[in-house]
C-alpha cells in the first residue's frame, strides 16, 4: 500500500482563511497586526521566500513591512534597525531572514529581537519558555507545521516513538519539545549518530531535517510510519531545476503511512505558523486574549 500523501498546501491554506477571520475579529481593537521582514543580500531562494510572506501577510489582513538591505551592511546599521523596530508600535513581528552573510554575528542579532516580537521563536528567552512549557513562547514555525500535519494523521501522537534527524535550534532542538508535549518518545538523530538506519526502523515517526538530499532512504521506514520531511533543495534537472527533500521519496511512499511532500508539503505550513505568531505576538502585546 502507498502512503497517504500529507497535503501542506491545501492544509495551509485553510490555516490561513481561518487566520484572516481572527486578524478581522483582532481589528475590532483598532488595531491591525504588522510584519517586518530583513532580507540580507540577494540571495534569490531567500528573496522567493520574502516575496510568498508579504502577500500572504496581506492576504491574512495584516501589514507588511520589507526591509531589504545590502550583502555588505554592518553589524552596527543592523543592529540599529532591529532597535527601530523594536520601538516601532505598528511592528508586531520581526524576521531576519537566515542565513545571514558570514561577517554577521546572528546569535547577537537574534538576541536583539524583542522577545515579545520574535515571530521566529528564535530568541533564547522563547526557547526557554518552550522548553519549559510556558504559554507564552513565541514558538519556531516549522516545528508548529510539522506537528501540525502529523496530527492531521493521528489525532493523538501519545506514546508514539519519534525520531527527528537534526539538532538546530530552528528544527530539531524546538522540534524535540514540541514531540515531548504530545507525549512522544523522543530521539535526536545528528551528523554524529552512529547507526541512523537503524534507529529510524524502530520509530512510529520519522522527521527529516538533515540538510542531506534524499538522506532516508526506503528500507529505513518502518511499515506504516508517519514520515514528515522539512528538506527543501534545488537540483538541477534537464533545462531547469527541480526540488527534492531530504527523503527519498519514491522509495519511502512504498513503506510510510503517511508522508509529506516536497514542495507542497512543511514549506507552506511554515508560513501559516508564521503568520500565526504574527496574531499572537499582536494579541499579546495588546492583552488581548484568543478570540
Ligand atoms: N528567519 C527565518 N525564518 C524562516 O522561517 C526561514 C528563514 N529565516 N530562512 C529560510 C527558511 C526557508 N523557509 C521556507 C519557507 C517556506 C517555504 C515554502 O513555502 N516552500 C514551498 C515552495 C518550495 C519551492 O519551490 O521552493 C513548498 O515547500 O511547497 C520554503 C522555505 C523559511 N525559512
Ligand atoms: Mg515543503
Amino acid at each position: 500500500m502507498a502512503a497517504r500523501i500529507i497535503d501542506g498546501k491545501t492544509t495551509a491554506a485553510g490555516l490561513l482563511a481561518e487566520l484572516k477571520e481572527k486578524v478581522e475579529a483582532f481589528g475590532k481593537t483598532g488595531r491591525t497586526p504588522g510584519l517586518a521582514v530583513v532580507l540580507v543580500g540577494n540571495d534569490p531562494a531567500s528573496a522567493v521566500y520574502v516575496r510568498a510572506k508579504a502577500r500572504q501577510t496581506v492576504e491574512a489582513g495584516m501589514r507588511s513591512f520589507e526591509h531589504r538591505l545590502p550583502e555588505d551592511v554592518s553589524q552596527d546599521q543592523l543592529m540599529r534597525l532591529v532597535e527601530t523596530l523594536n520601538h516601532d508600535f505598528a511592528v508586531d513581528g520581526i524576521l531576519v531572514q537566515l542565513p545571514l552573510p558570514p561577517h554577521i554575528d546572528a546569535a547577537a542579532l537574534l538576541s536583539a529581537v524583542d522577545p515579545a516580537k520574535d515571530v521566529d521563536g528564535f530568541h533564547p528567552i522563547n526557547a526557554g519558555r518552550l522548553a519549559t512549557g510556558d504559554a507564552r513562547a513565541l514558538t519556531p514555525c516549522t516545528p508548529l507545521g510539522c506537528i501540525h500535519l502529523l496530527k492531521c494523521v493521528e489525532a493523538d501522537l501519545t506514546g508514539a516513538h519519534a525520531l527527528v534527524i537534526g539538532r538546530s535550534n530552528i528544527v530539531g532542538k524546538p522540534l524535540g519539545q514540541l514531540l515531548l508535549g504530545e507525549n512522544c518518545t523522543v530521539t535526536i538523530a545528528h551528523s554524529r549518530t552512529r547507526d541512523v538506519a537503524e534507529l529510524c526502523r524502530a520509530a512510529d515517526i520519522v522527521i527529516a531535517a538533515t540538510g542531506q538530499p534524499e538522506m532516508v532512504r526506503g528500507d529505513w521506514i518502518k511499515r506504516g510510519a508517519l514520515v514528515i520531511d522539512v528538506g527543501i533543495h534545488r537540483i538541477a534537472a534537464n533545462n531547469g531545476h527541480r526540488v527534492i527533500g531530504d527523503v527519498a521519496f519514491d522509495e519511502v511512499r512504498d513503506r510510510a503511512g503517511a508522508i509529506t511532500p516536497v514542495p507542497g508539503g512543511v514549506g507552506p505550513m511554515t508560513i501559516a505558523y508564521l503568520l500565526q505568531n504574527t496574531l499572537k505576538a499582536a494579541r499579546q502585546r495588546s492583552g488581548v486574549a484568543a478570540i
